[in-house]
């Protein structure tokens, strides 16, 4: 279970550049849920996910994993419960490394010195058919560098990657938002299977209410650094992105400037 509780975010505090990102946010996810996040622009949904994997700190309160308080962890002993895929395909992996050394990194991450350590041939298997997985022929490329994989090649390994380590915890940060469309369709395909074969507890932000309505089982909606909206279950699957749109506007109080985004 992750537990966060009255969590304030405030960047540049005191100056005039002020901005409050998060507000004494409360939110309890239950180990295994798939939860979709959507909001407007600024409402301080990538700052969950930072808060979550302990790029950021809060300025009050707490944050649980698994009854553990990791409000003070640091992001690198925090990366062996949280794994995390960014919007931009470059960020998620090092491009002059081959793609066996990405998955390597990956999968010592969490693990012991000793076990991590040796690249055993059933390590190298595993690998192998990981990627063979993907269908995109990289099975047989292992010793080619990141940096030649198209974006959504990148981004599918990226996901192959965050499986790999012991982590409970898989964060997507609009991680399909820089994709073209077939690709987009098929990053989530892979997602939605790696999460549920791998039961990871999952936050994924997309501006897409489509995406949110279509994948998980949990949708929330913030809005100036707050959850404004949380449906699941039967009152979830009733929902119809109009009606989500509508209330989004209606809990705004305003009507969205950025509809065409949102409707993806
Ligand atoms: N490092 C930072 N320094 C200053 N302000 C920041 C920083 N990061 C975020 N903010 C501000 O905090 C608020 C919340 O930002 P955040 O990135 O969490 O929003 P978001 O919901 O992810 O938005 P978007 O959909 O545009 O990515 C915004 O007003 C943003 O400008």
């Amino acid at each position: 279970m992750i537990q966060l509780e009255s969590i304030d975010v405030t960047f540049e505090p005191g100056t005039p550049l002020e901005k409050v990102a998060l507000q004494g946010l409360n939110l309890t996810i239950t180990t295994g849920q798939f939860v979709t996040v959507i909001g407007s622009n600024g409402a301080g949904k990538s700052t969950l996910l930072n808060v979550l994997s302990g790029e950021i700190r809060p300025d009050r309160g707490r944050v649980t994993i698994e009854d553990q308080d990791v409000t003070k962890w640091p992001t690198y002993k925090r990366a062996k419960l949280v794994a995390r895929v960014f919007q931009n395909p470059l960020a998620g992996s090092c491009a002059d490394l081959t793609i066996e050394e990405n998955l390597a990194l990956a999968y010592r991450r969490g693990r012991s010195r000793k076990l991590g350590k040796a690249l055993t041939a059933k390590v190298r298997q595993d690998f192998r058919l990981q990627l063979a997985r993907l269908e995109l022929g990289l099975e047989d490329r292992l010793g080619d560098r990141m940096g030649l994989l198209s974006g959504g090649q990148r981004q599918a390994v990226s996901l192959l990657m965050s499986g790999l380590a012991s982590n409970q915890i898989l964060l997507l940060d609009e991680h399909t938002a820089a994709l073209d469309p077939k690709t987009a369709d098929y990053v989530l395909r892979l997602t939605r299977e790696l999460v549920s074969e791998r039961q990871l507890t999952t936050l994924m932000v997309t501006h897409s209410m489509k995406q949110a309505l279509m994948l998980g089982d949990r949708t929330i909606m913030m809005h100036e650094g707050q959850v404004i909206l949380d449906v699941a279950g039967e009152a979830r699957s009733r929902l119809t992105v109009n009606d989500l749109l509508q209330q989004f506007s209606q809990l705004r109080g305003e009507e969205l400037a950025d509809d065409a985004l949102l409707l993806d």
